[in-house]
């Protein structure tokens, strides 16, 4: 099996507006992202609330694309089902939310999703080195997670680097969250990393009324990337 490493750009809907969710989700297809990225936050695992399997259910007629669901919230367990039948593609979620990380994420793959896991800026690799030949995707959170709009961590280009070697040529894609913009993103994809979340990077500046400032904001993110690529 092999996975697709080329550049992929998953905006946080953390930062589109809460009134507008499909439209939002409409918006930056139409303008070129790859993936729709959902934080789902507790209150408990982290000290913010977002939404549940009700939103991703109403969310997903208007996203063709990827909807990649990163659950920040413990226990994860007793929601998996719903997300998934909420339609979630990738189902991610930190090892610090149930006690049986490998029966979980063998759970996401039981329900037909794919199967992530997150590292917090304070979590080691090694915490997953045990499940690799159960996920599809690694997470590395370059802020502390909670919060949009966050300076991005420089912790996190070593970590990924780190998780690019310890993963070898397992079909994992490698995704960076938090923090990232035109000037962070090359950071991270040198490093290894193949889907870029980014929040307040594509929303910052447009609307549903005025999208090409989404699409924009992506092709910087992109033009980066290459840019760095080629030098
Ligand atoms: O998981 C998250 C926060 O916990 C978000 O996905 C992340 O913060 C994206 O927002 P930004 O690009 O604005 O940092
Ligand atoms: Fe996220």
């Amino acid at each position: 099996m092999t996975v697709d490493r080329s550049l992929k750009i998953a905006p946080s809907i953390l930062s589109a507006d809460f009134a507008n969710f499909g439209a939002e989700c409409r918006a930056i297809e139409a303008e070129g992202c790859d993936w729709v990225h959902v934080d789902v936050m507790d209150g408990h695992f982290v000290p913010n609330i977002t939404f549940g399997p009700a939103m991703c259910k109403a969310i997903r007629p208007h996203v063709k694309t990827v909807m990649d669901v990163h659950l920040m919230i413990a226990p994860a367990d007793p929601f998996l089902e719903d997300f998934a039948k909420a339609g979630a593609d990738v189902l991610t979620i930190h090892p610090e939310a149930g006690p049986h990380l490998d029966r979980s994420l063998r759970l996401i793959r039981s329900l037909g999703c794919k199967a992530g896991v997150a590292l917090n800026p304070a979590t080691h690799e090694s915490a997953i080195e045990h499940v690799l030949d159960t996920v599809d995707l690694v997470l590395v959170m370059s802020v502390n997670p909670g919060f949009g709009g966050q300076s991005f961590l420089h912790s996190a280009v070593e970590k990924v680097r780190r998780v690019r070697q310890m993963i070898g040529d397992r079909p994992i894609h490698i995704e960076v969250d938090g923090g990232i913009t035109p000037e962070t993103a090359p950071l991270v994809t040198a490093a290894g990393a193949d889907v870029l979340v980014a929040g307040s990077a594509v929303f910052k500046g447009g609307s549903v009324d005025n999208p090409g400032v989404y699409g924009a904001n992506m092709r910087a993110i992109r033009d980066s990337v290459r840019k760095a690529e080629a030098a």
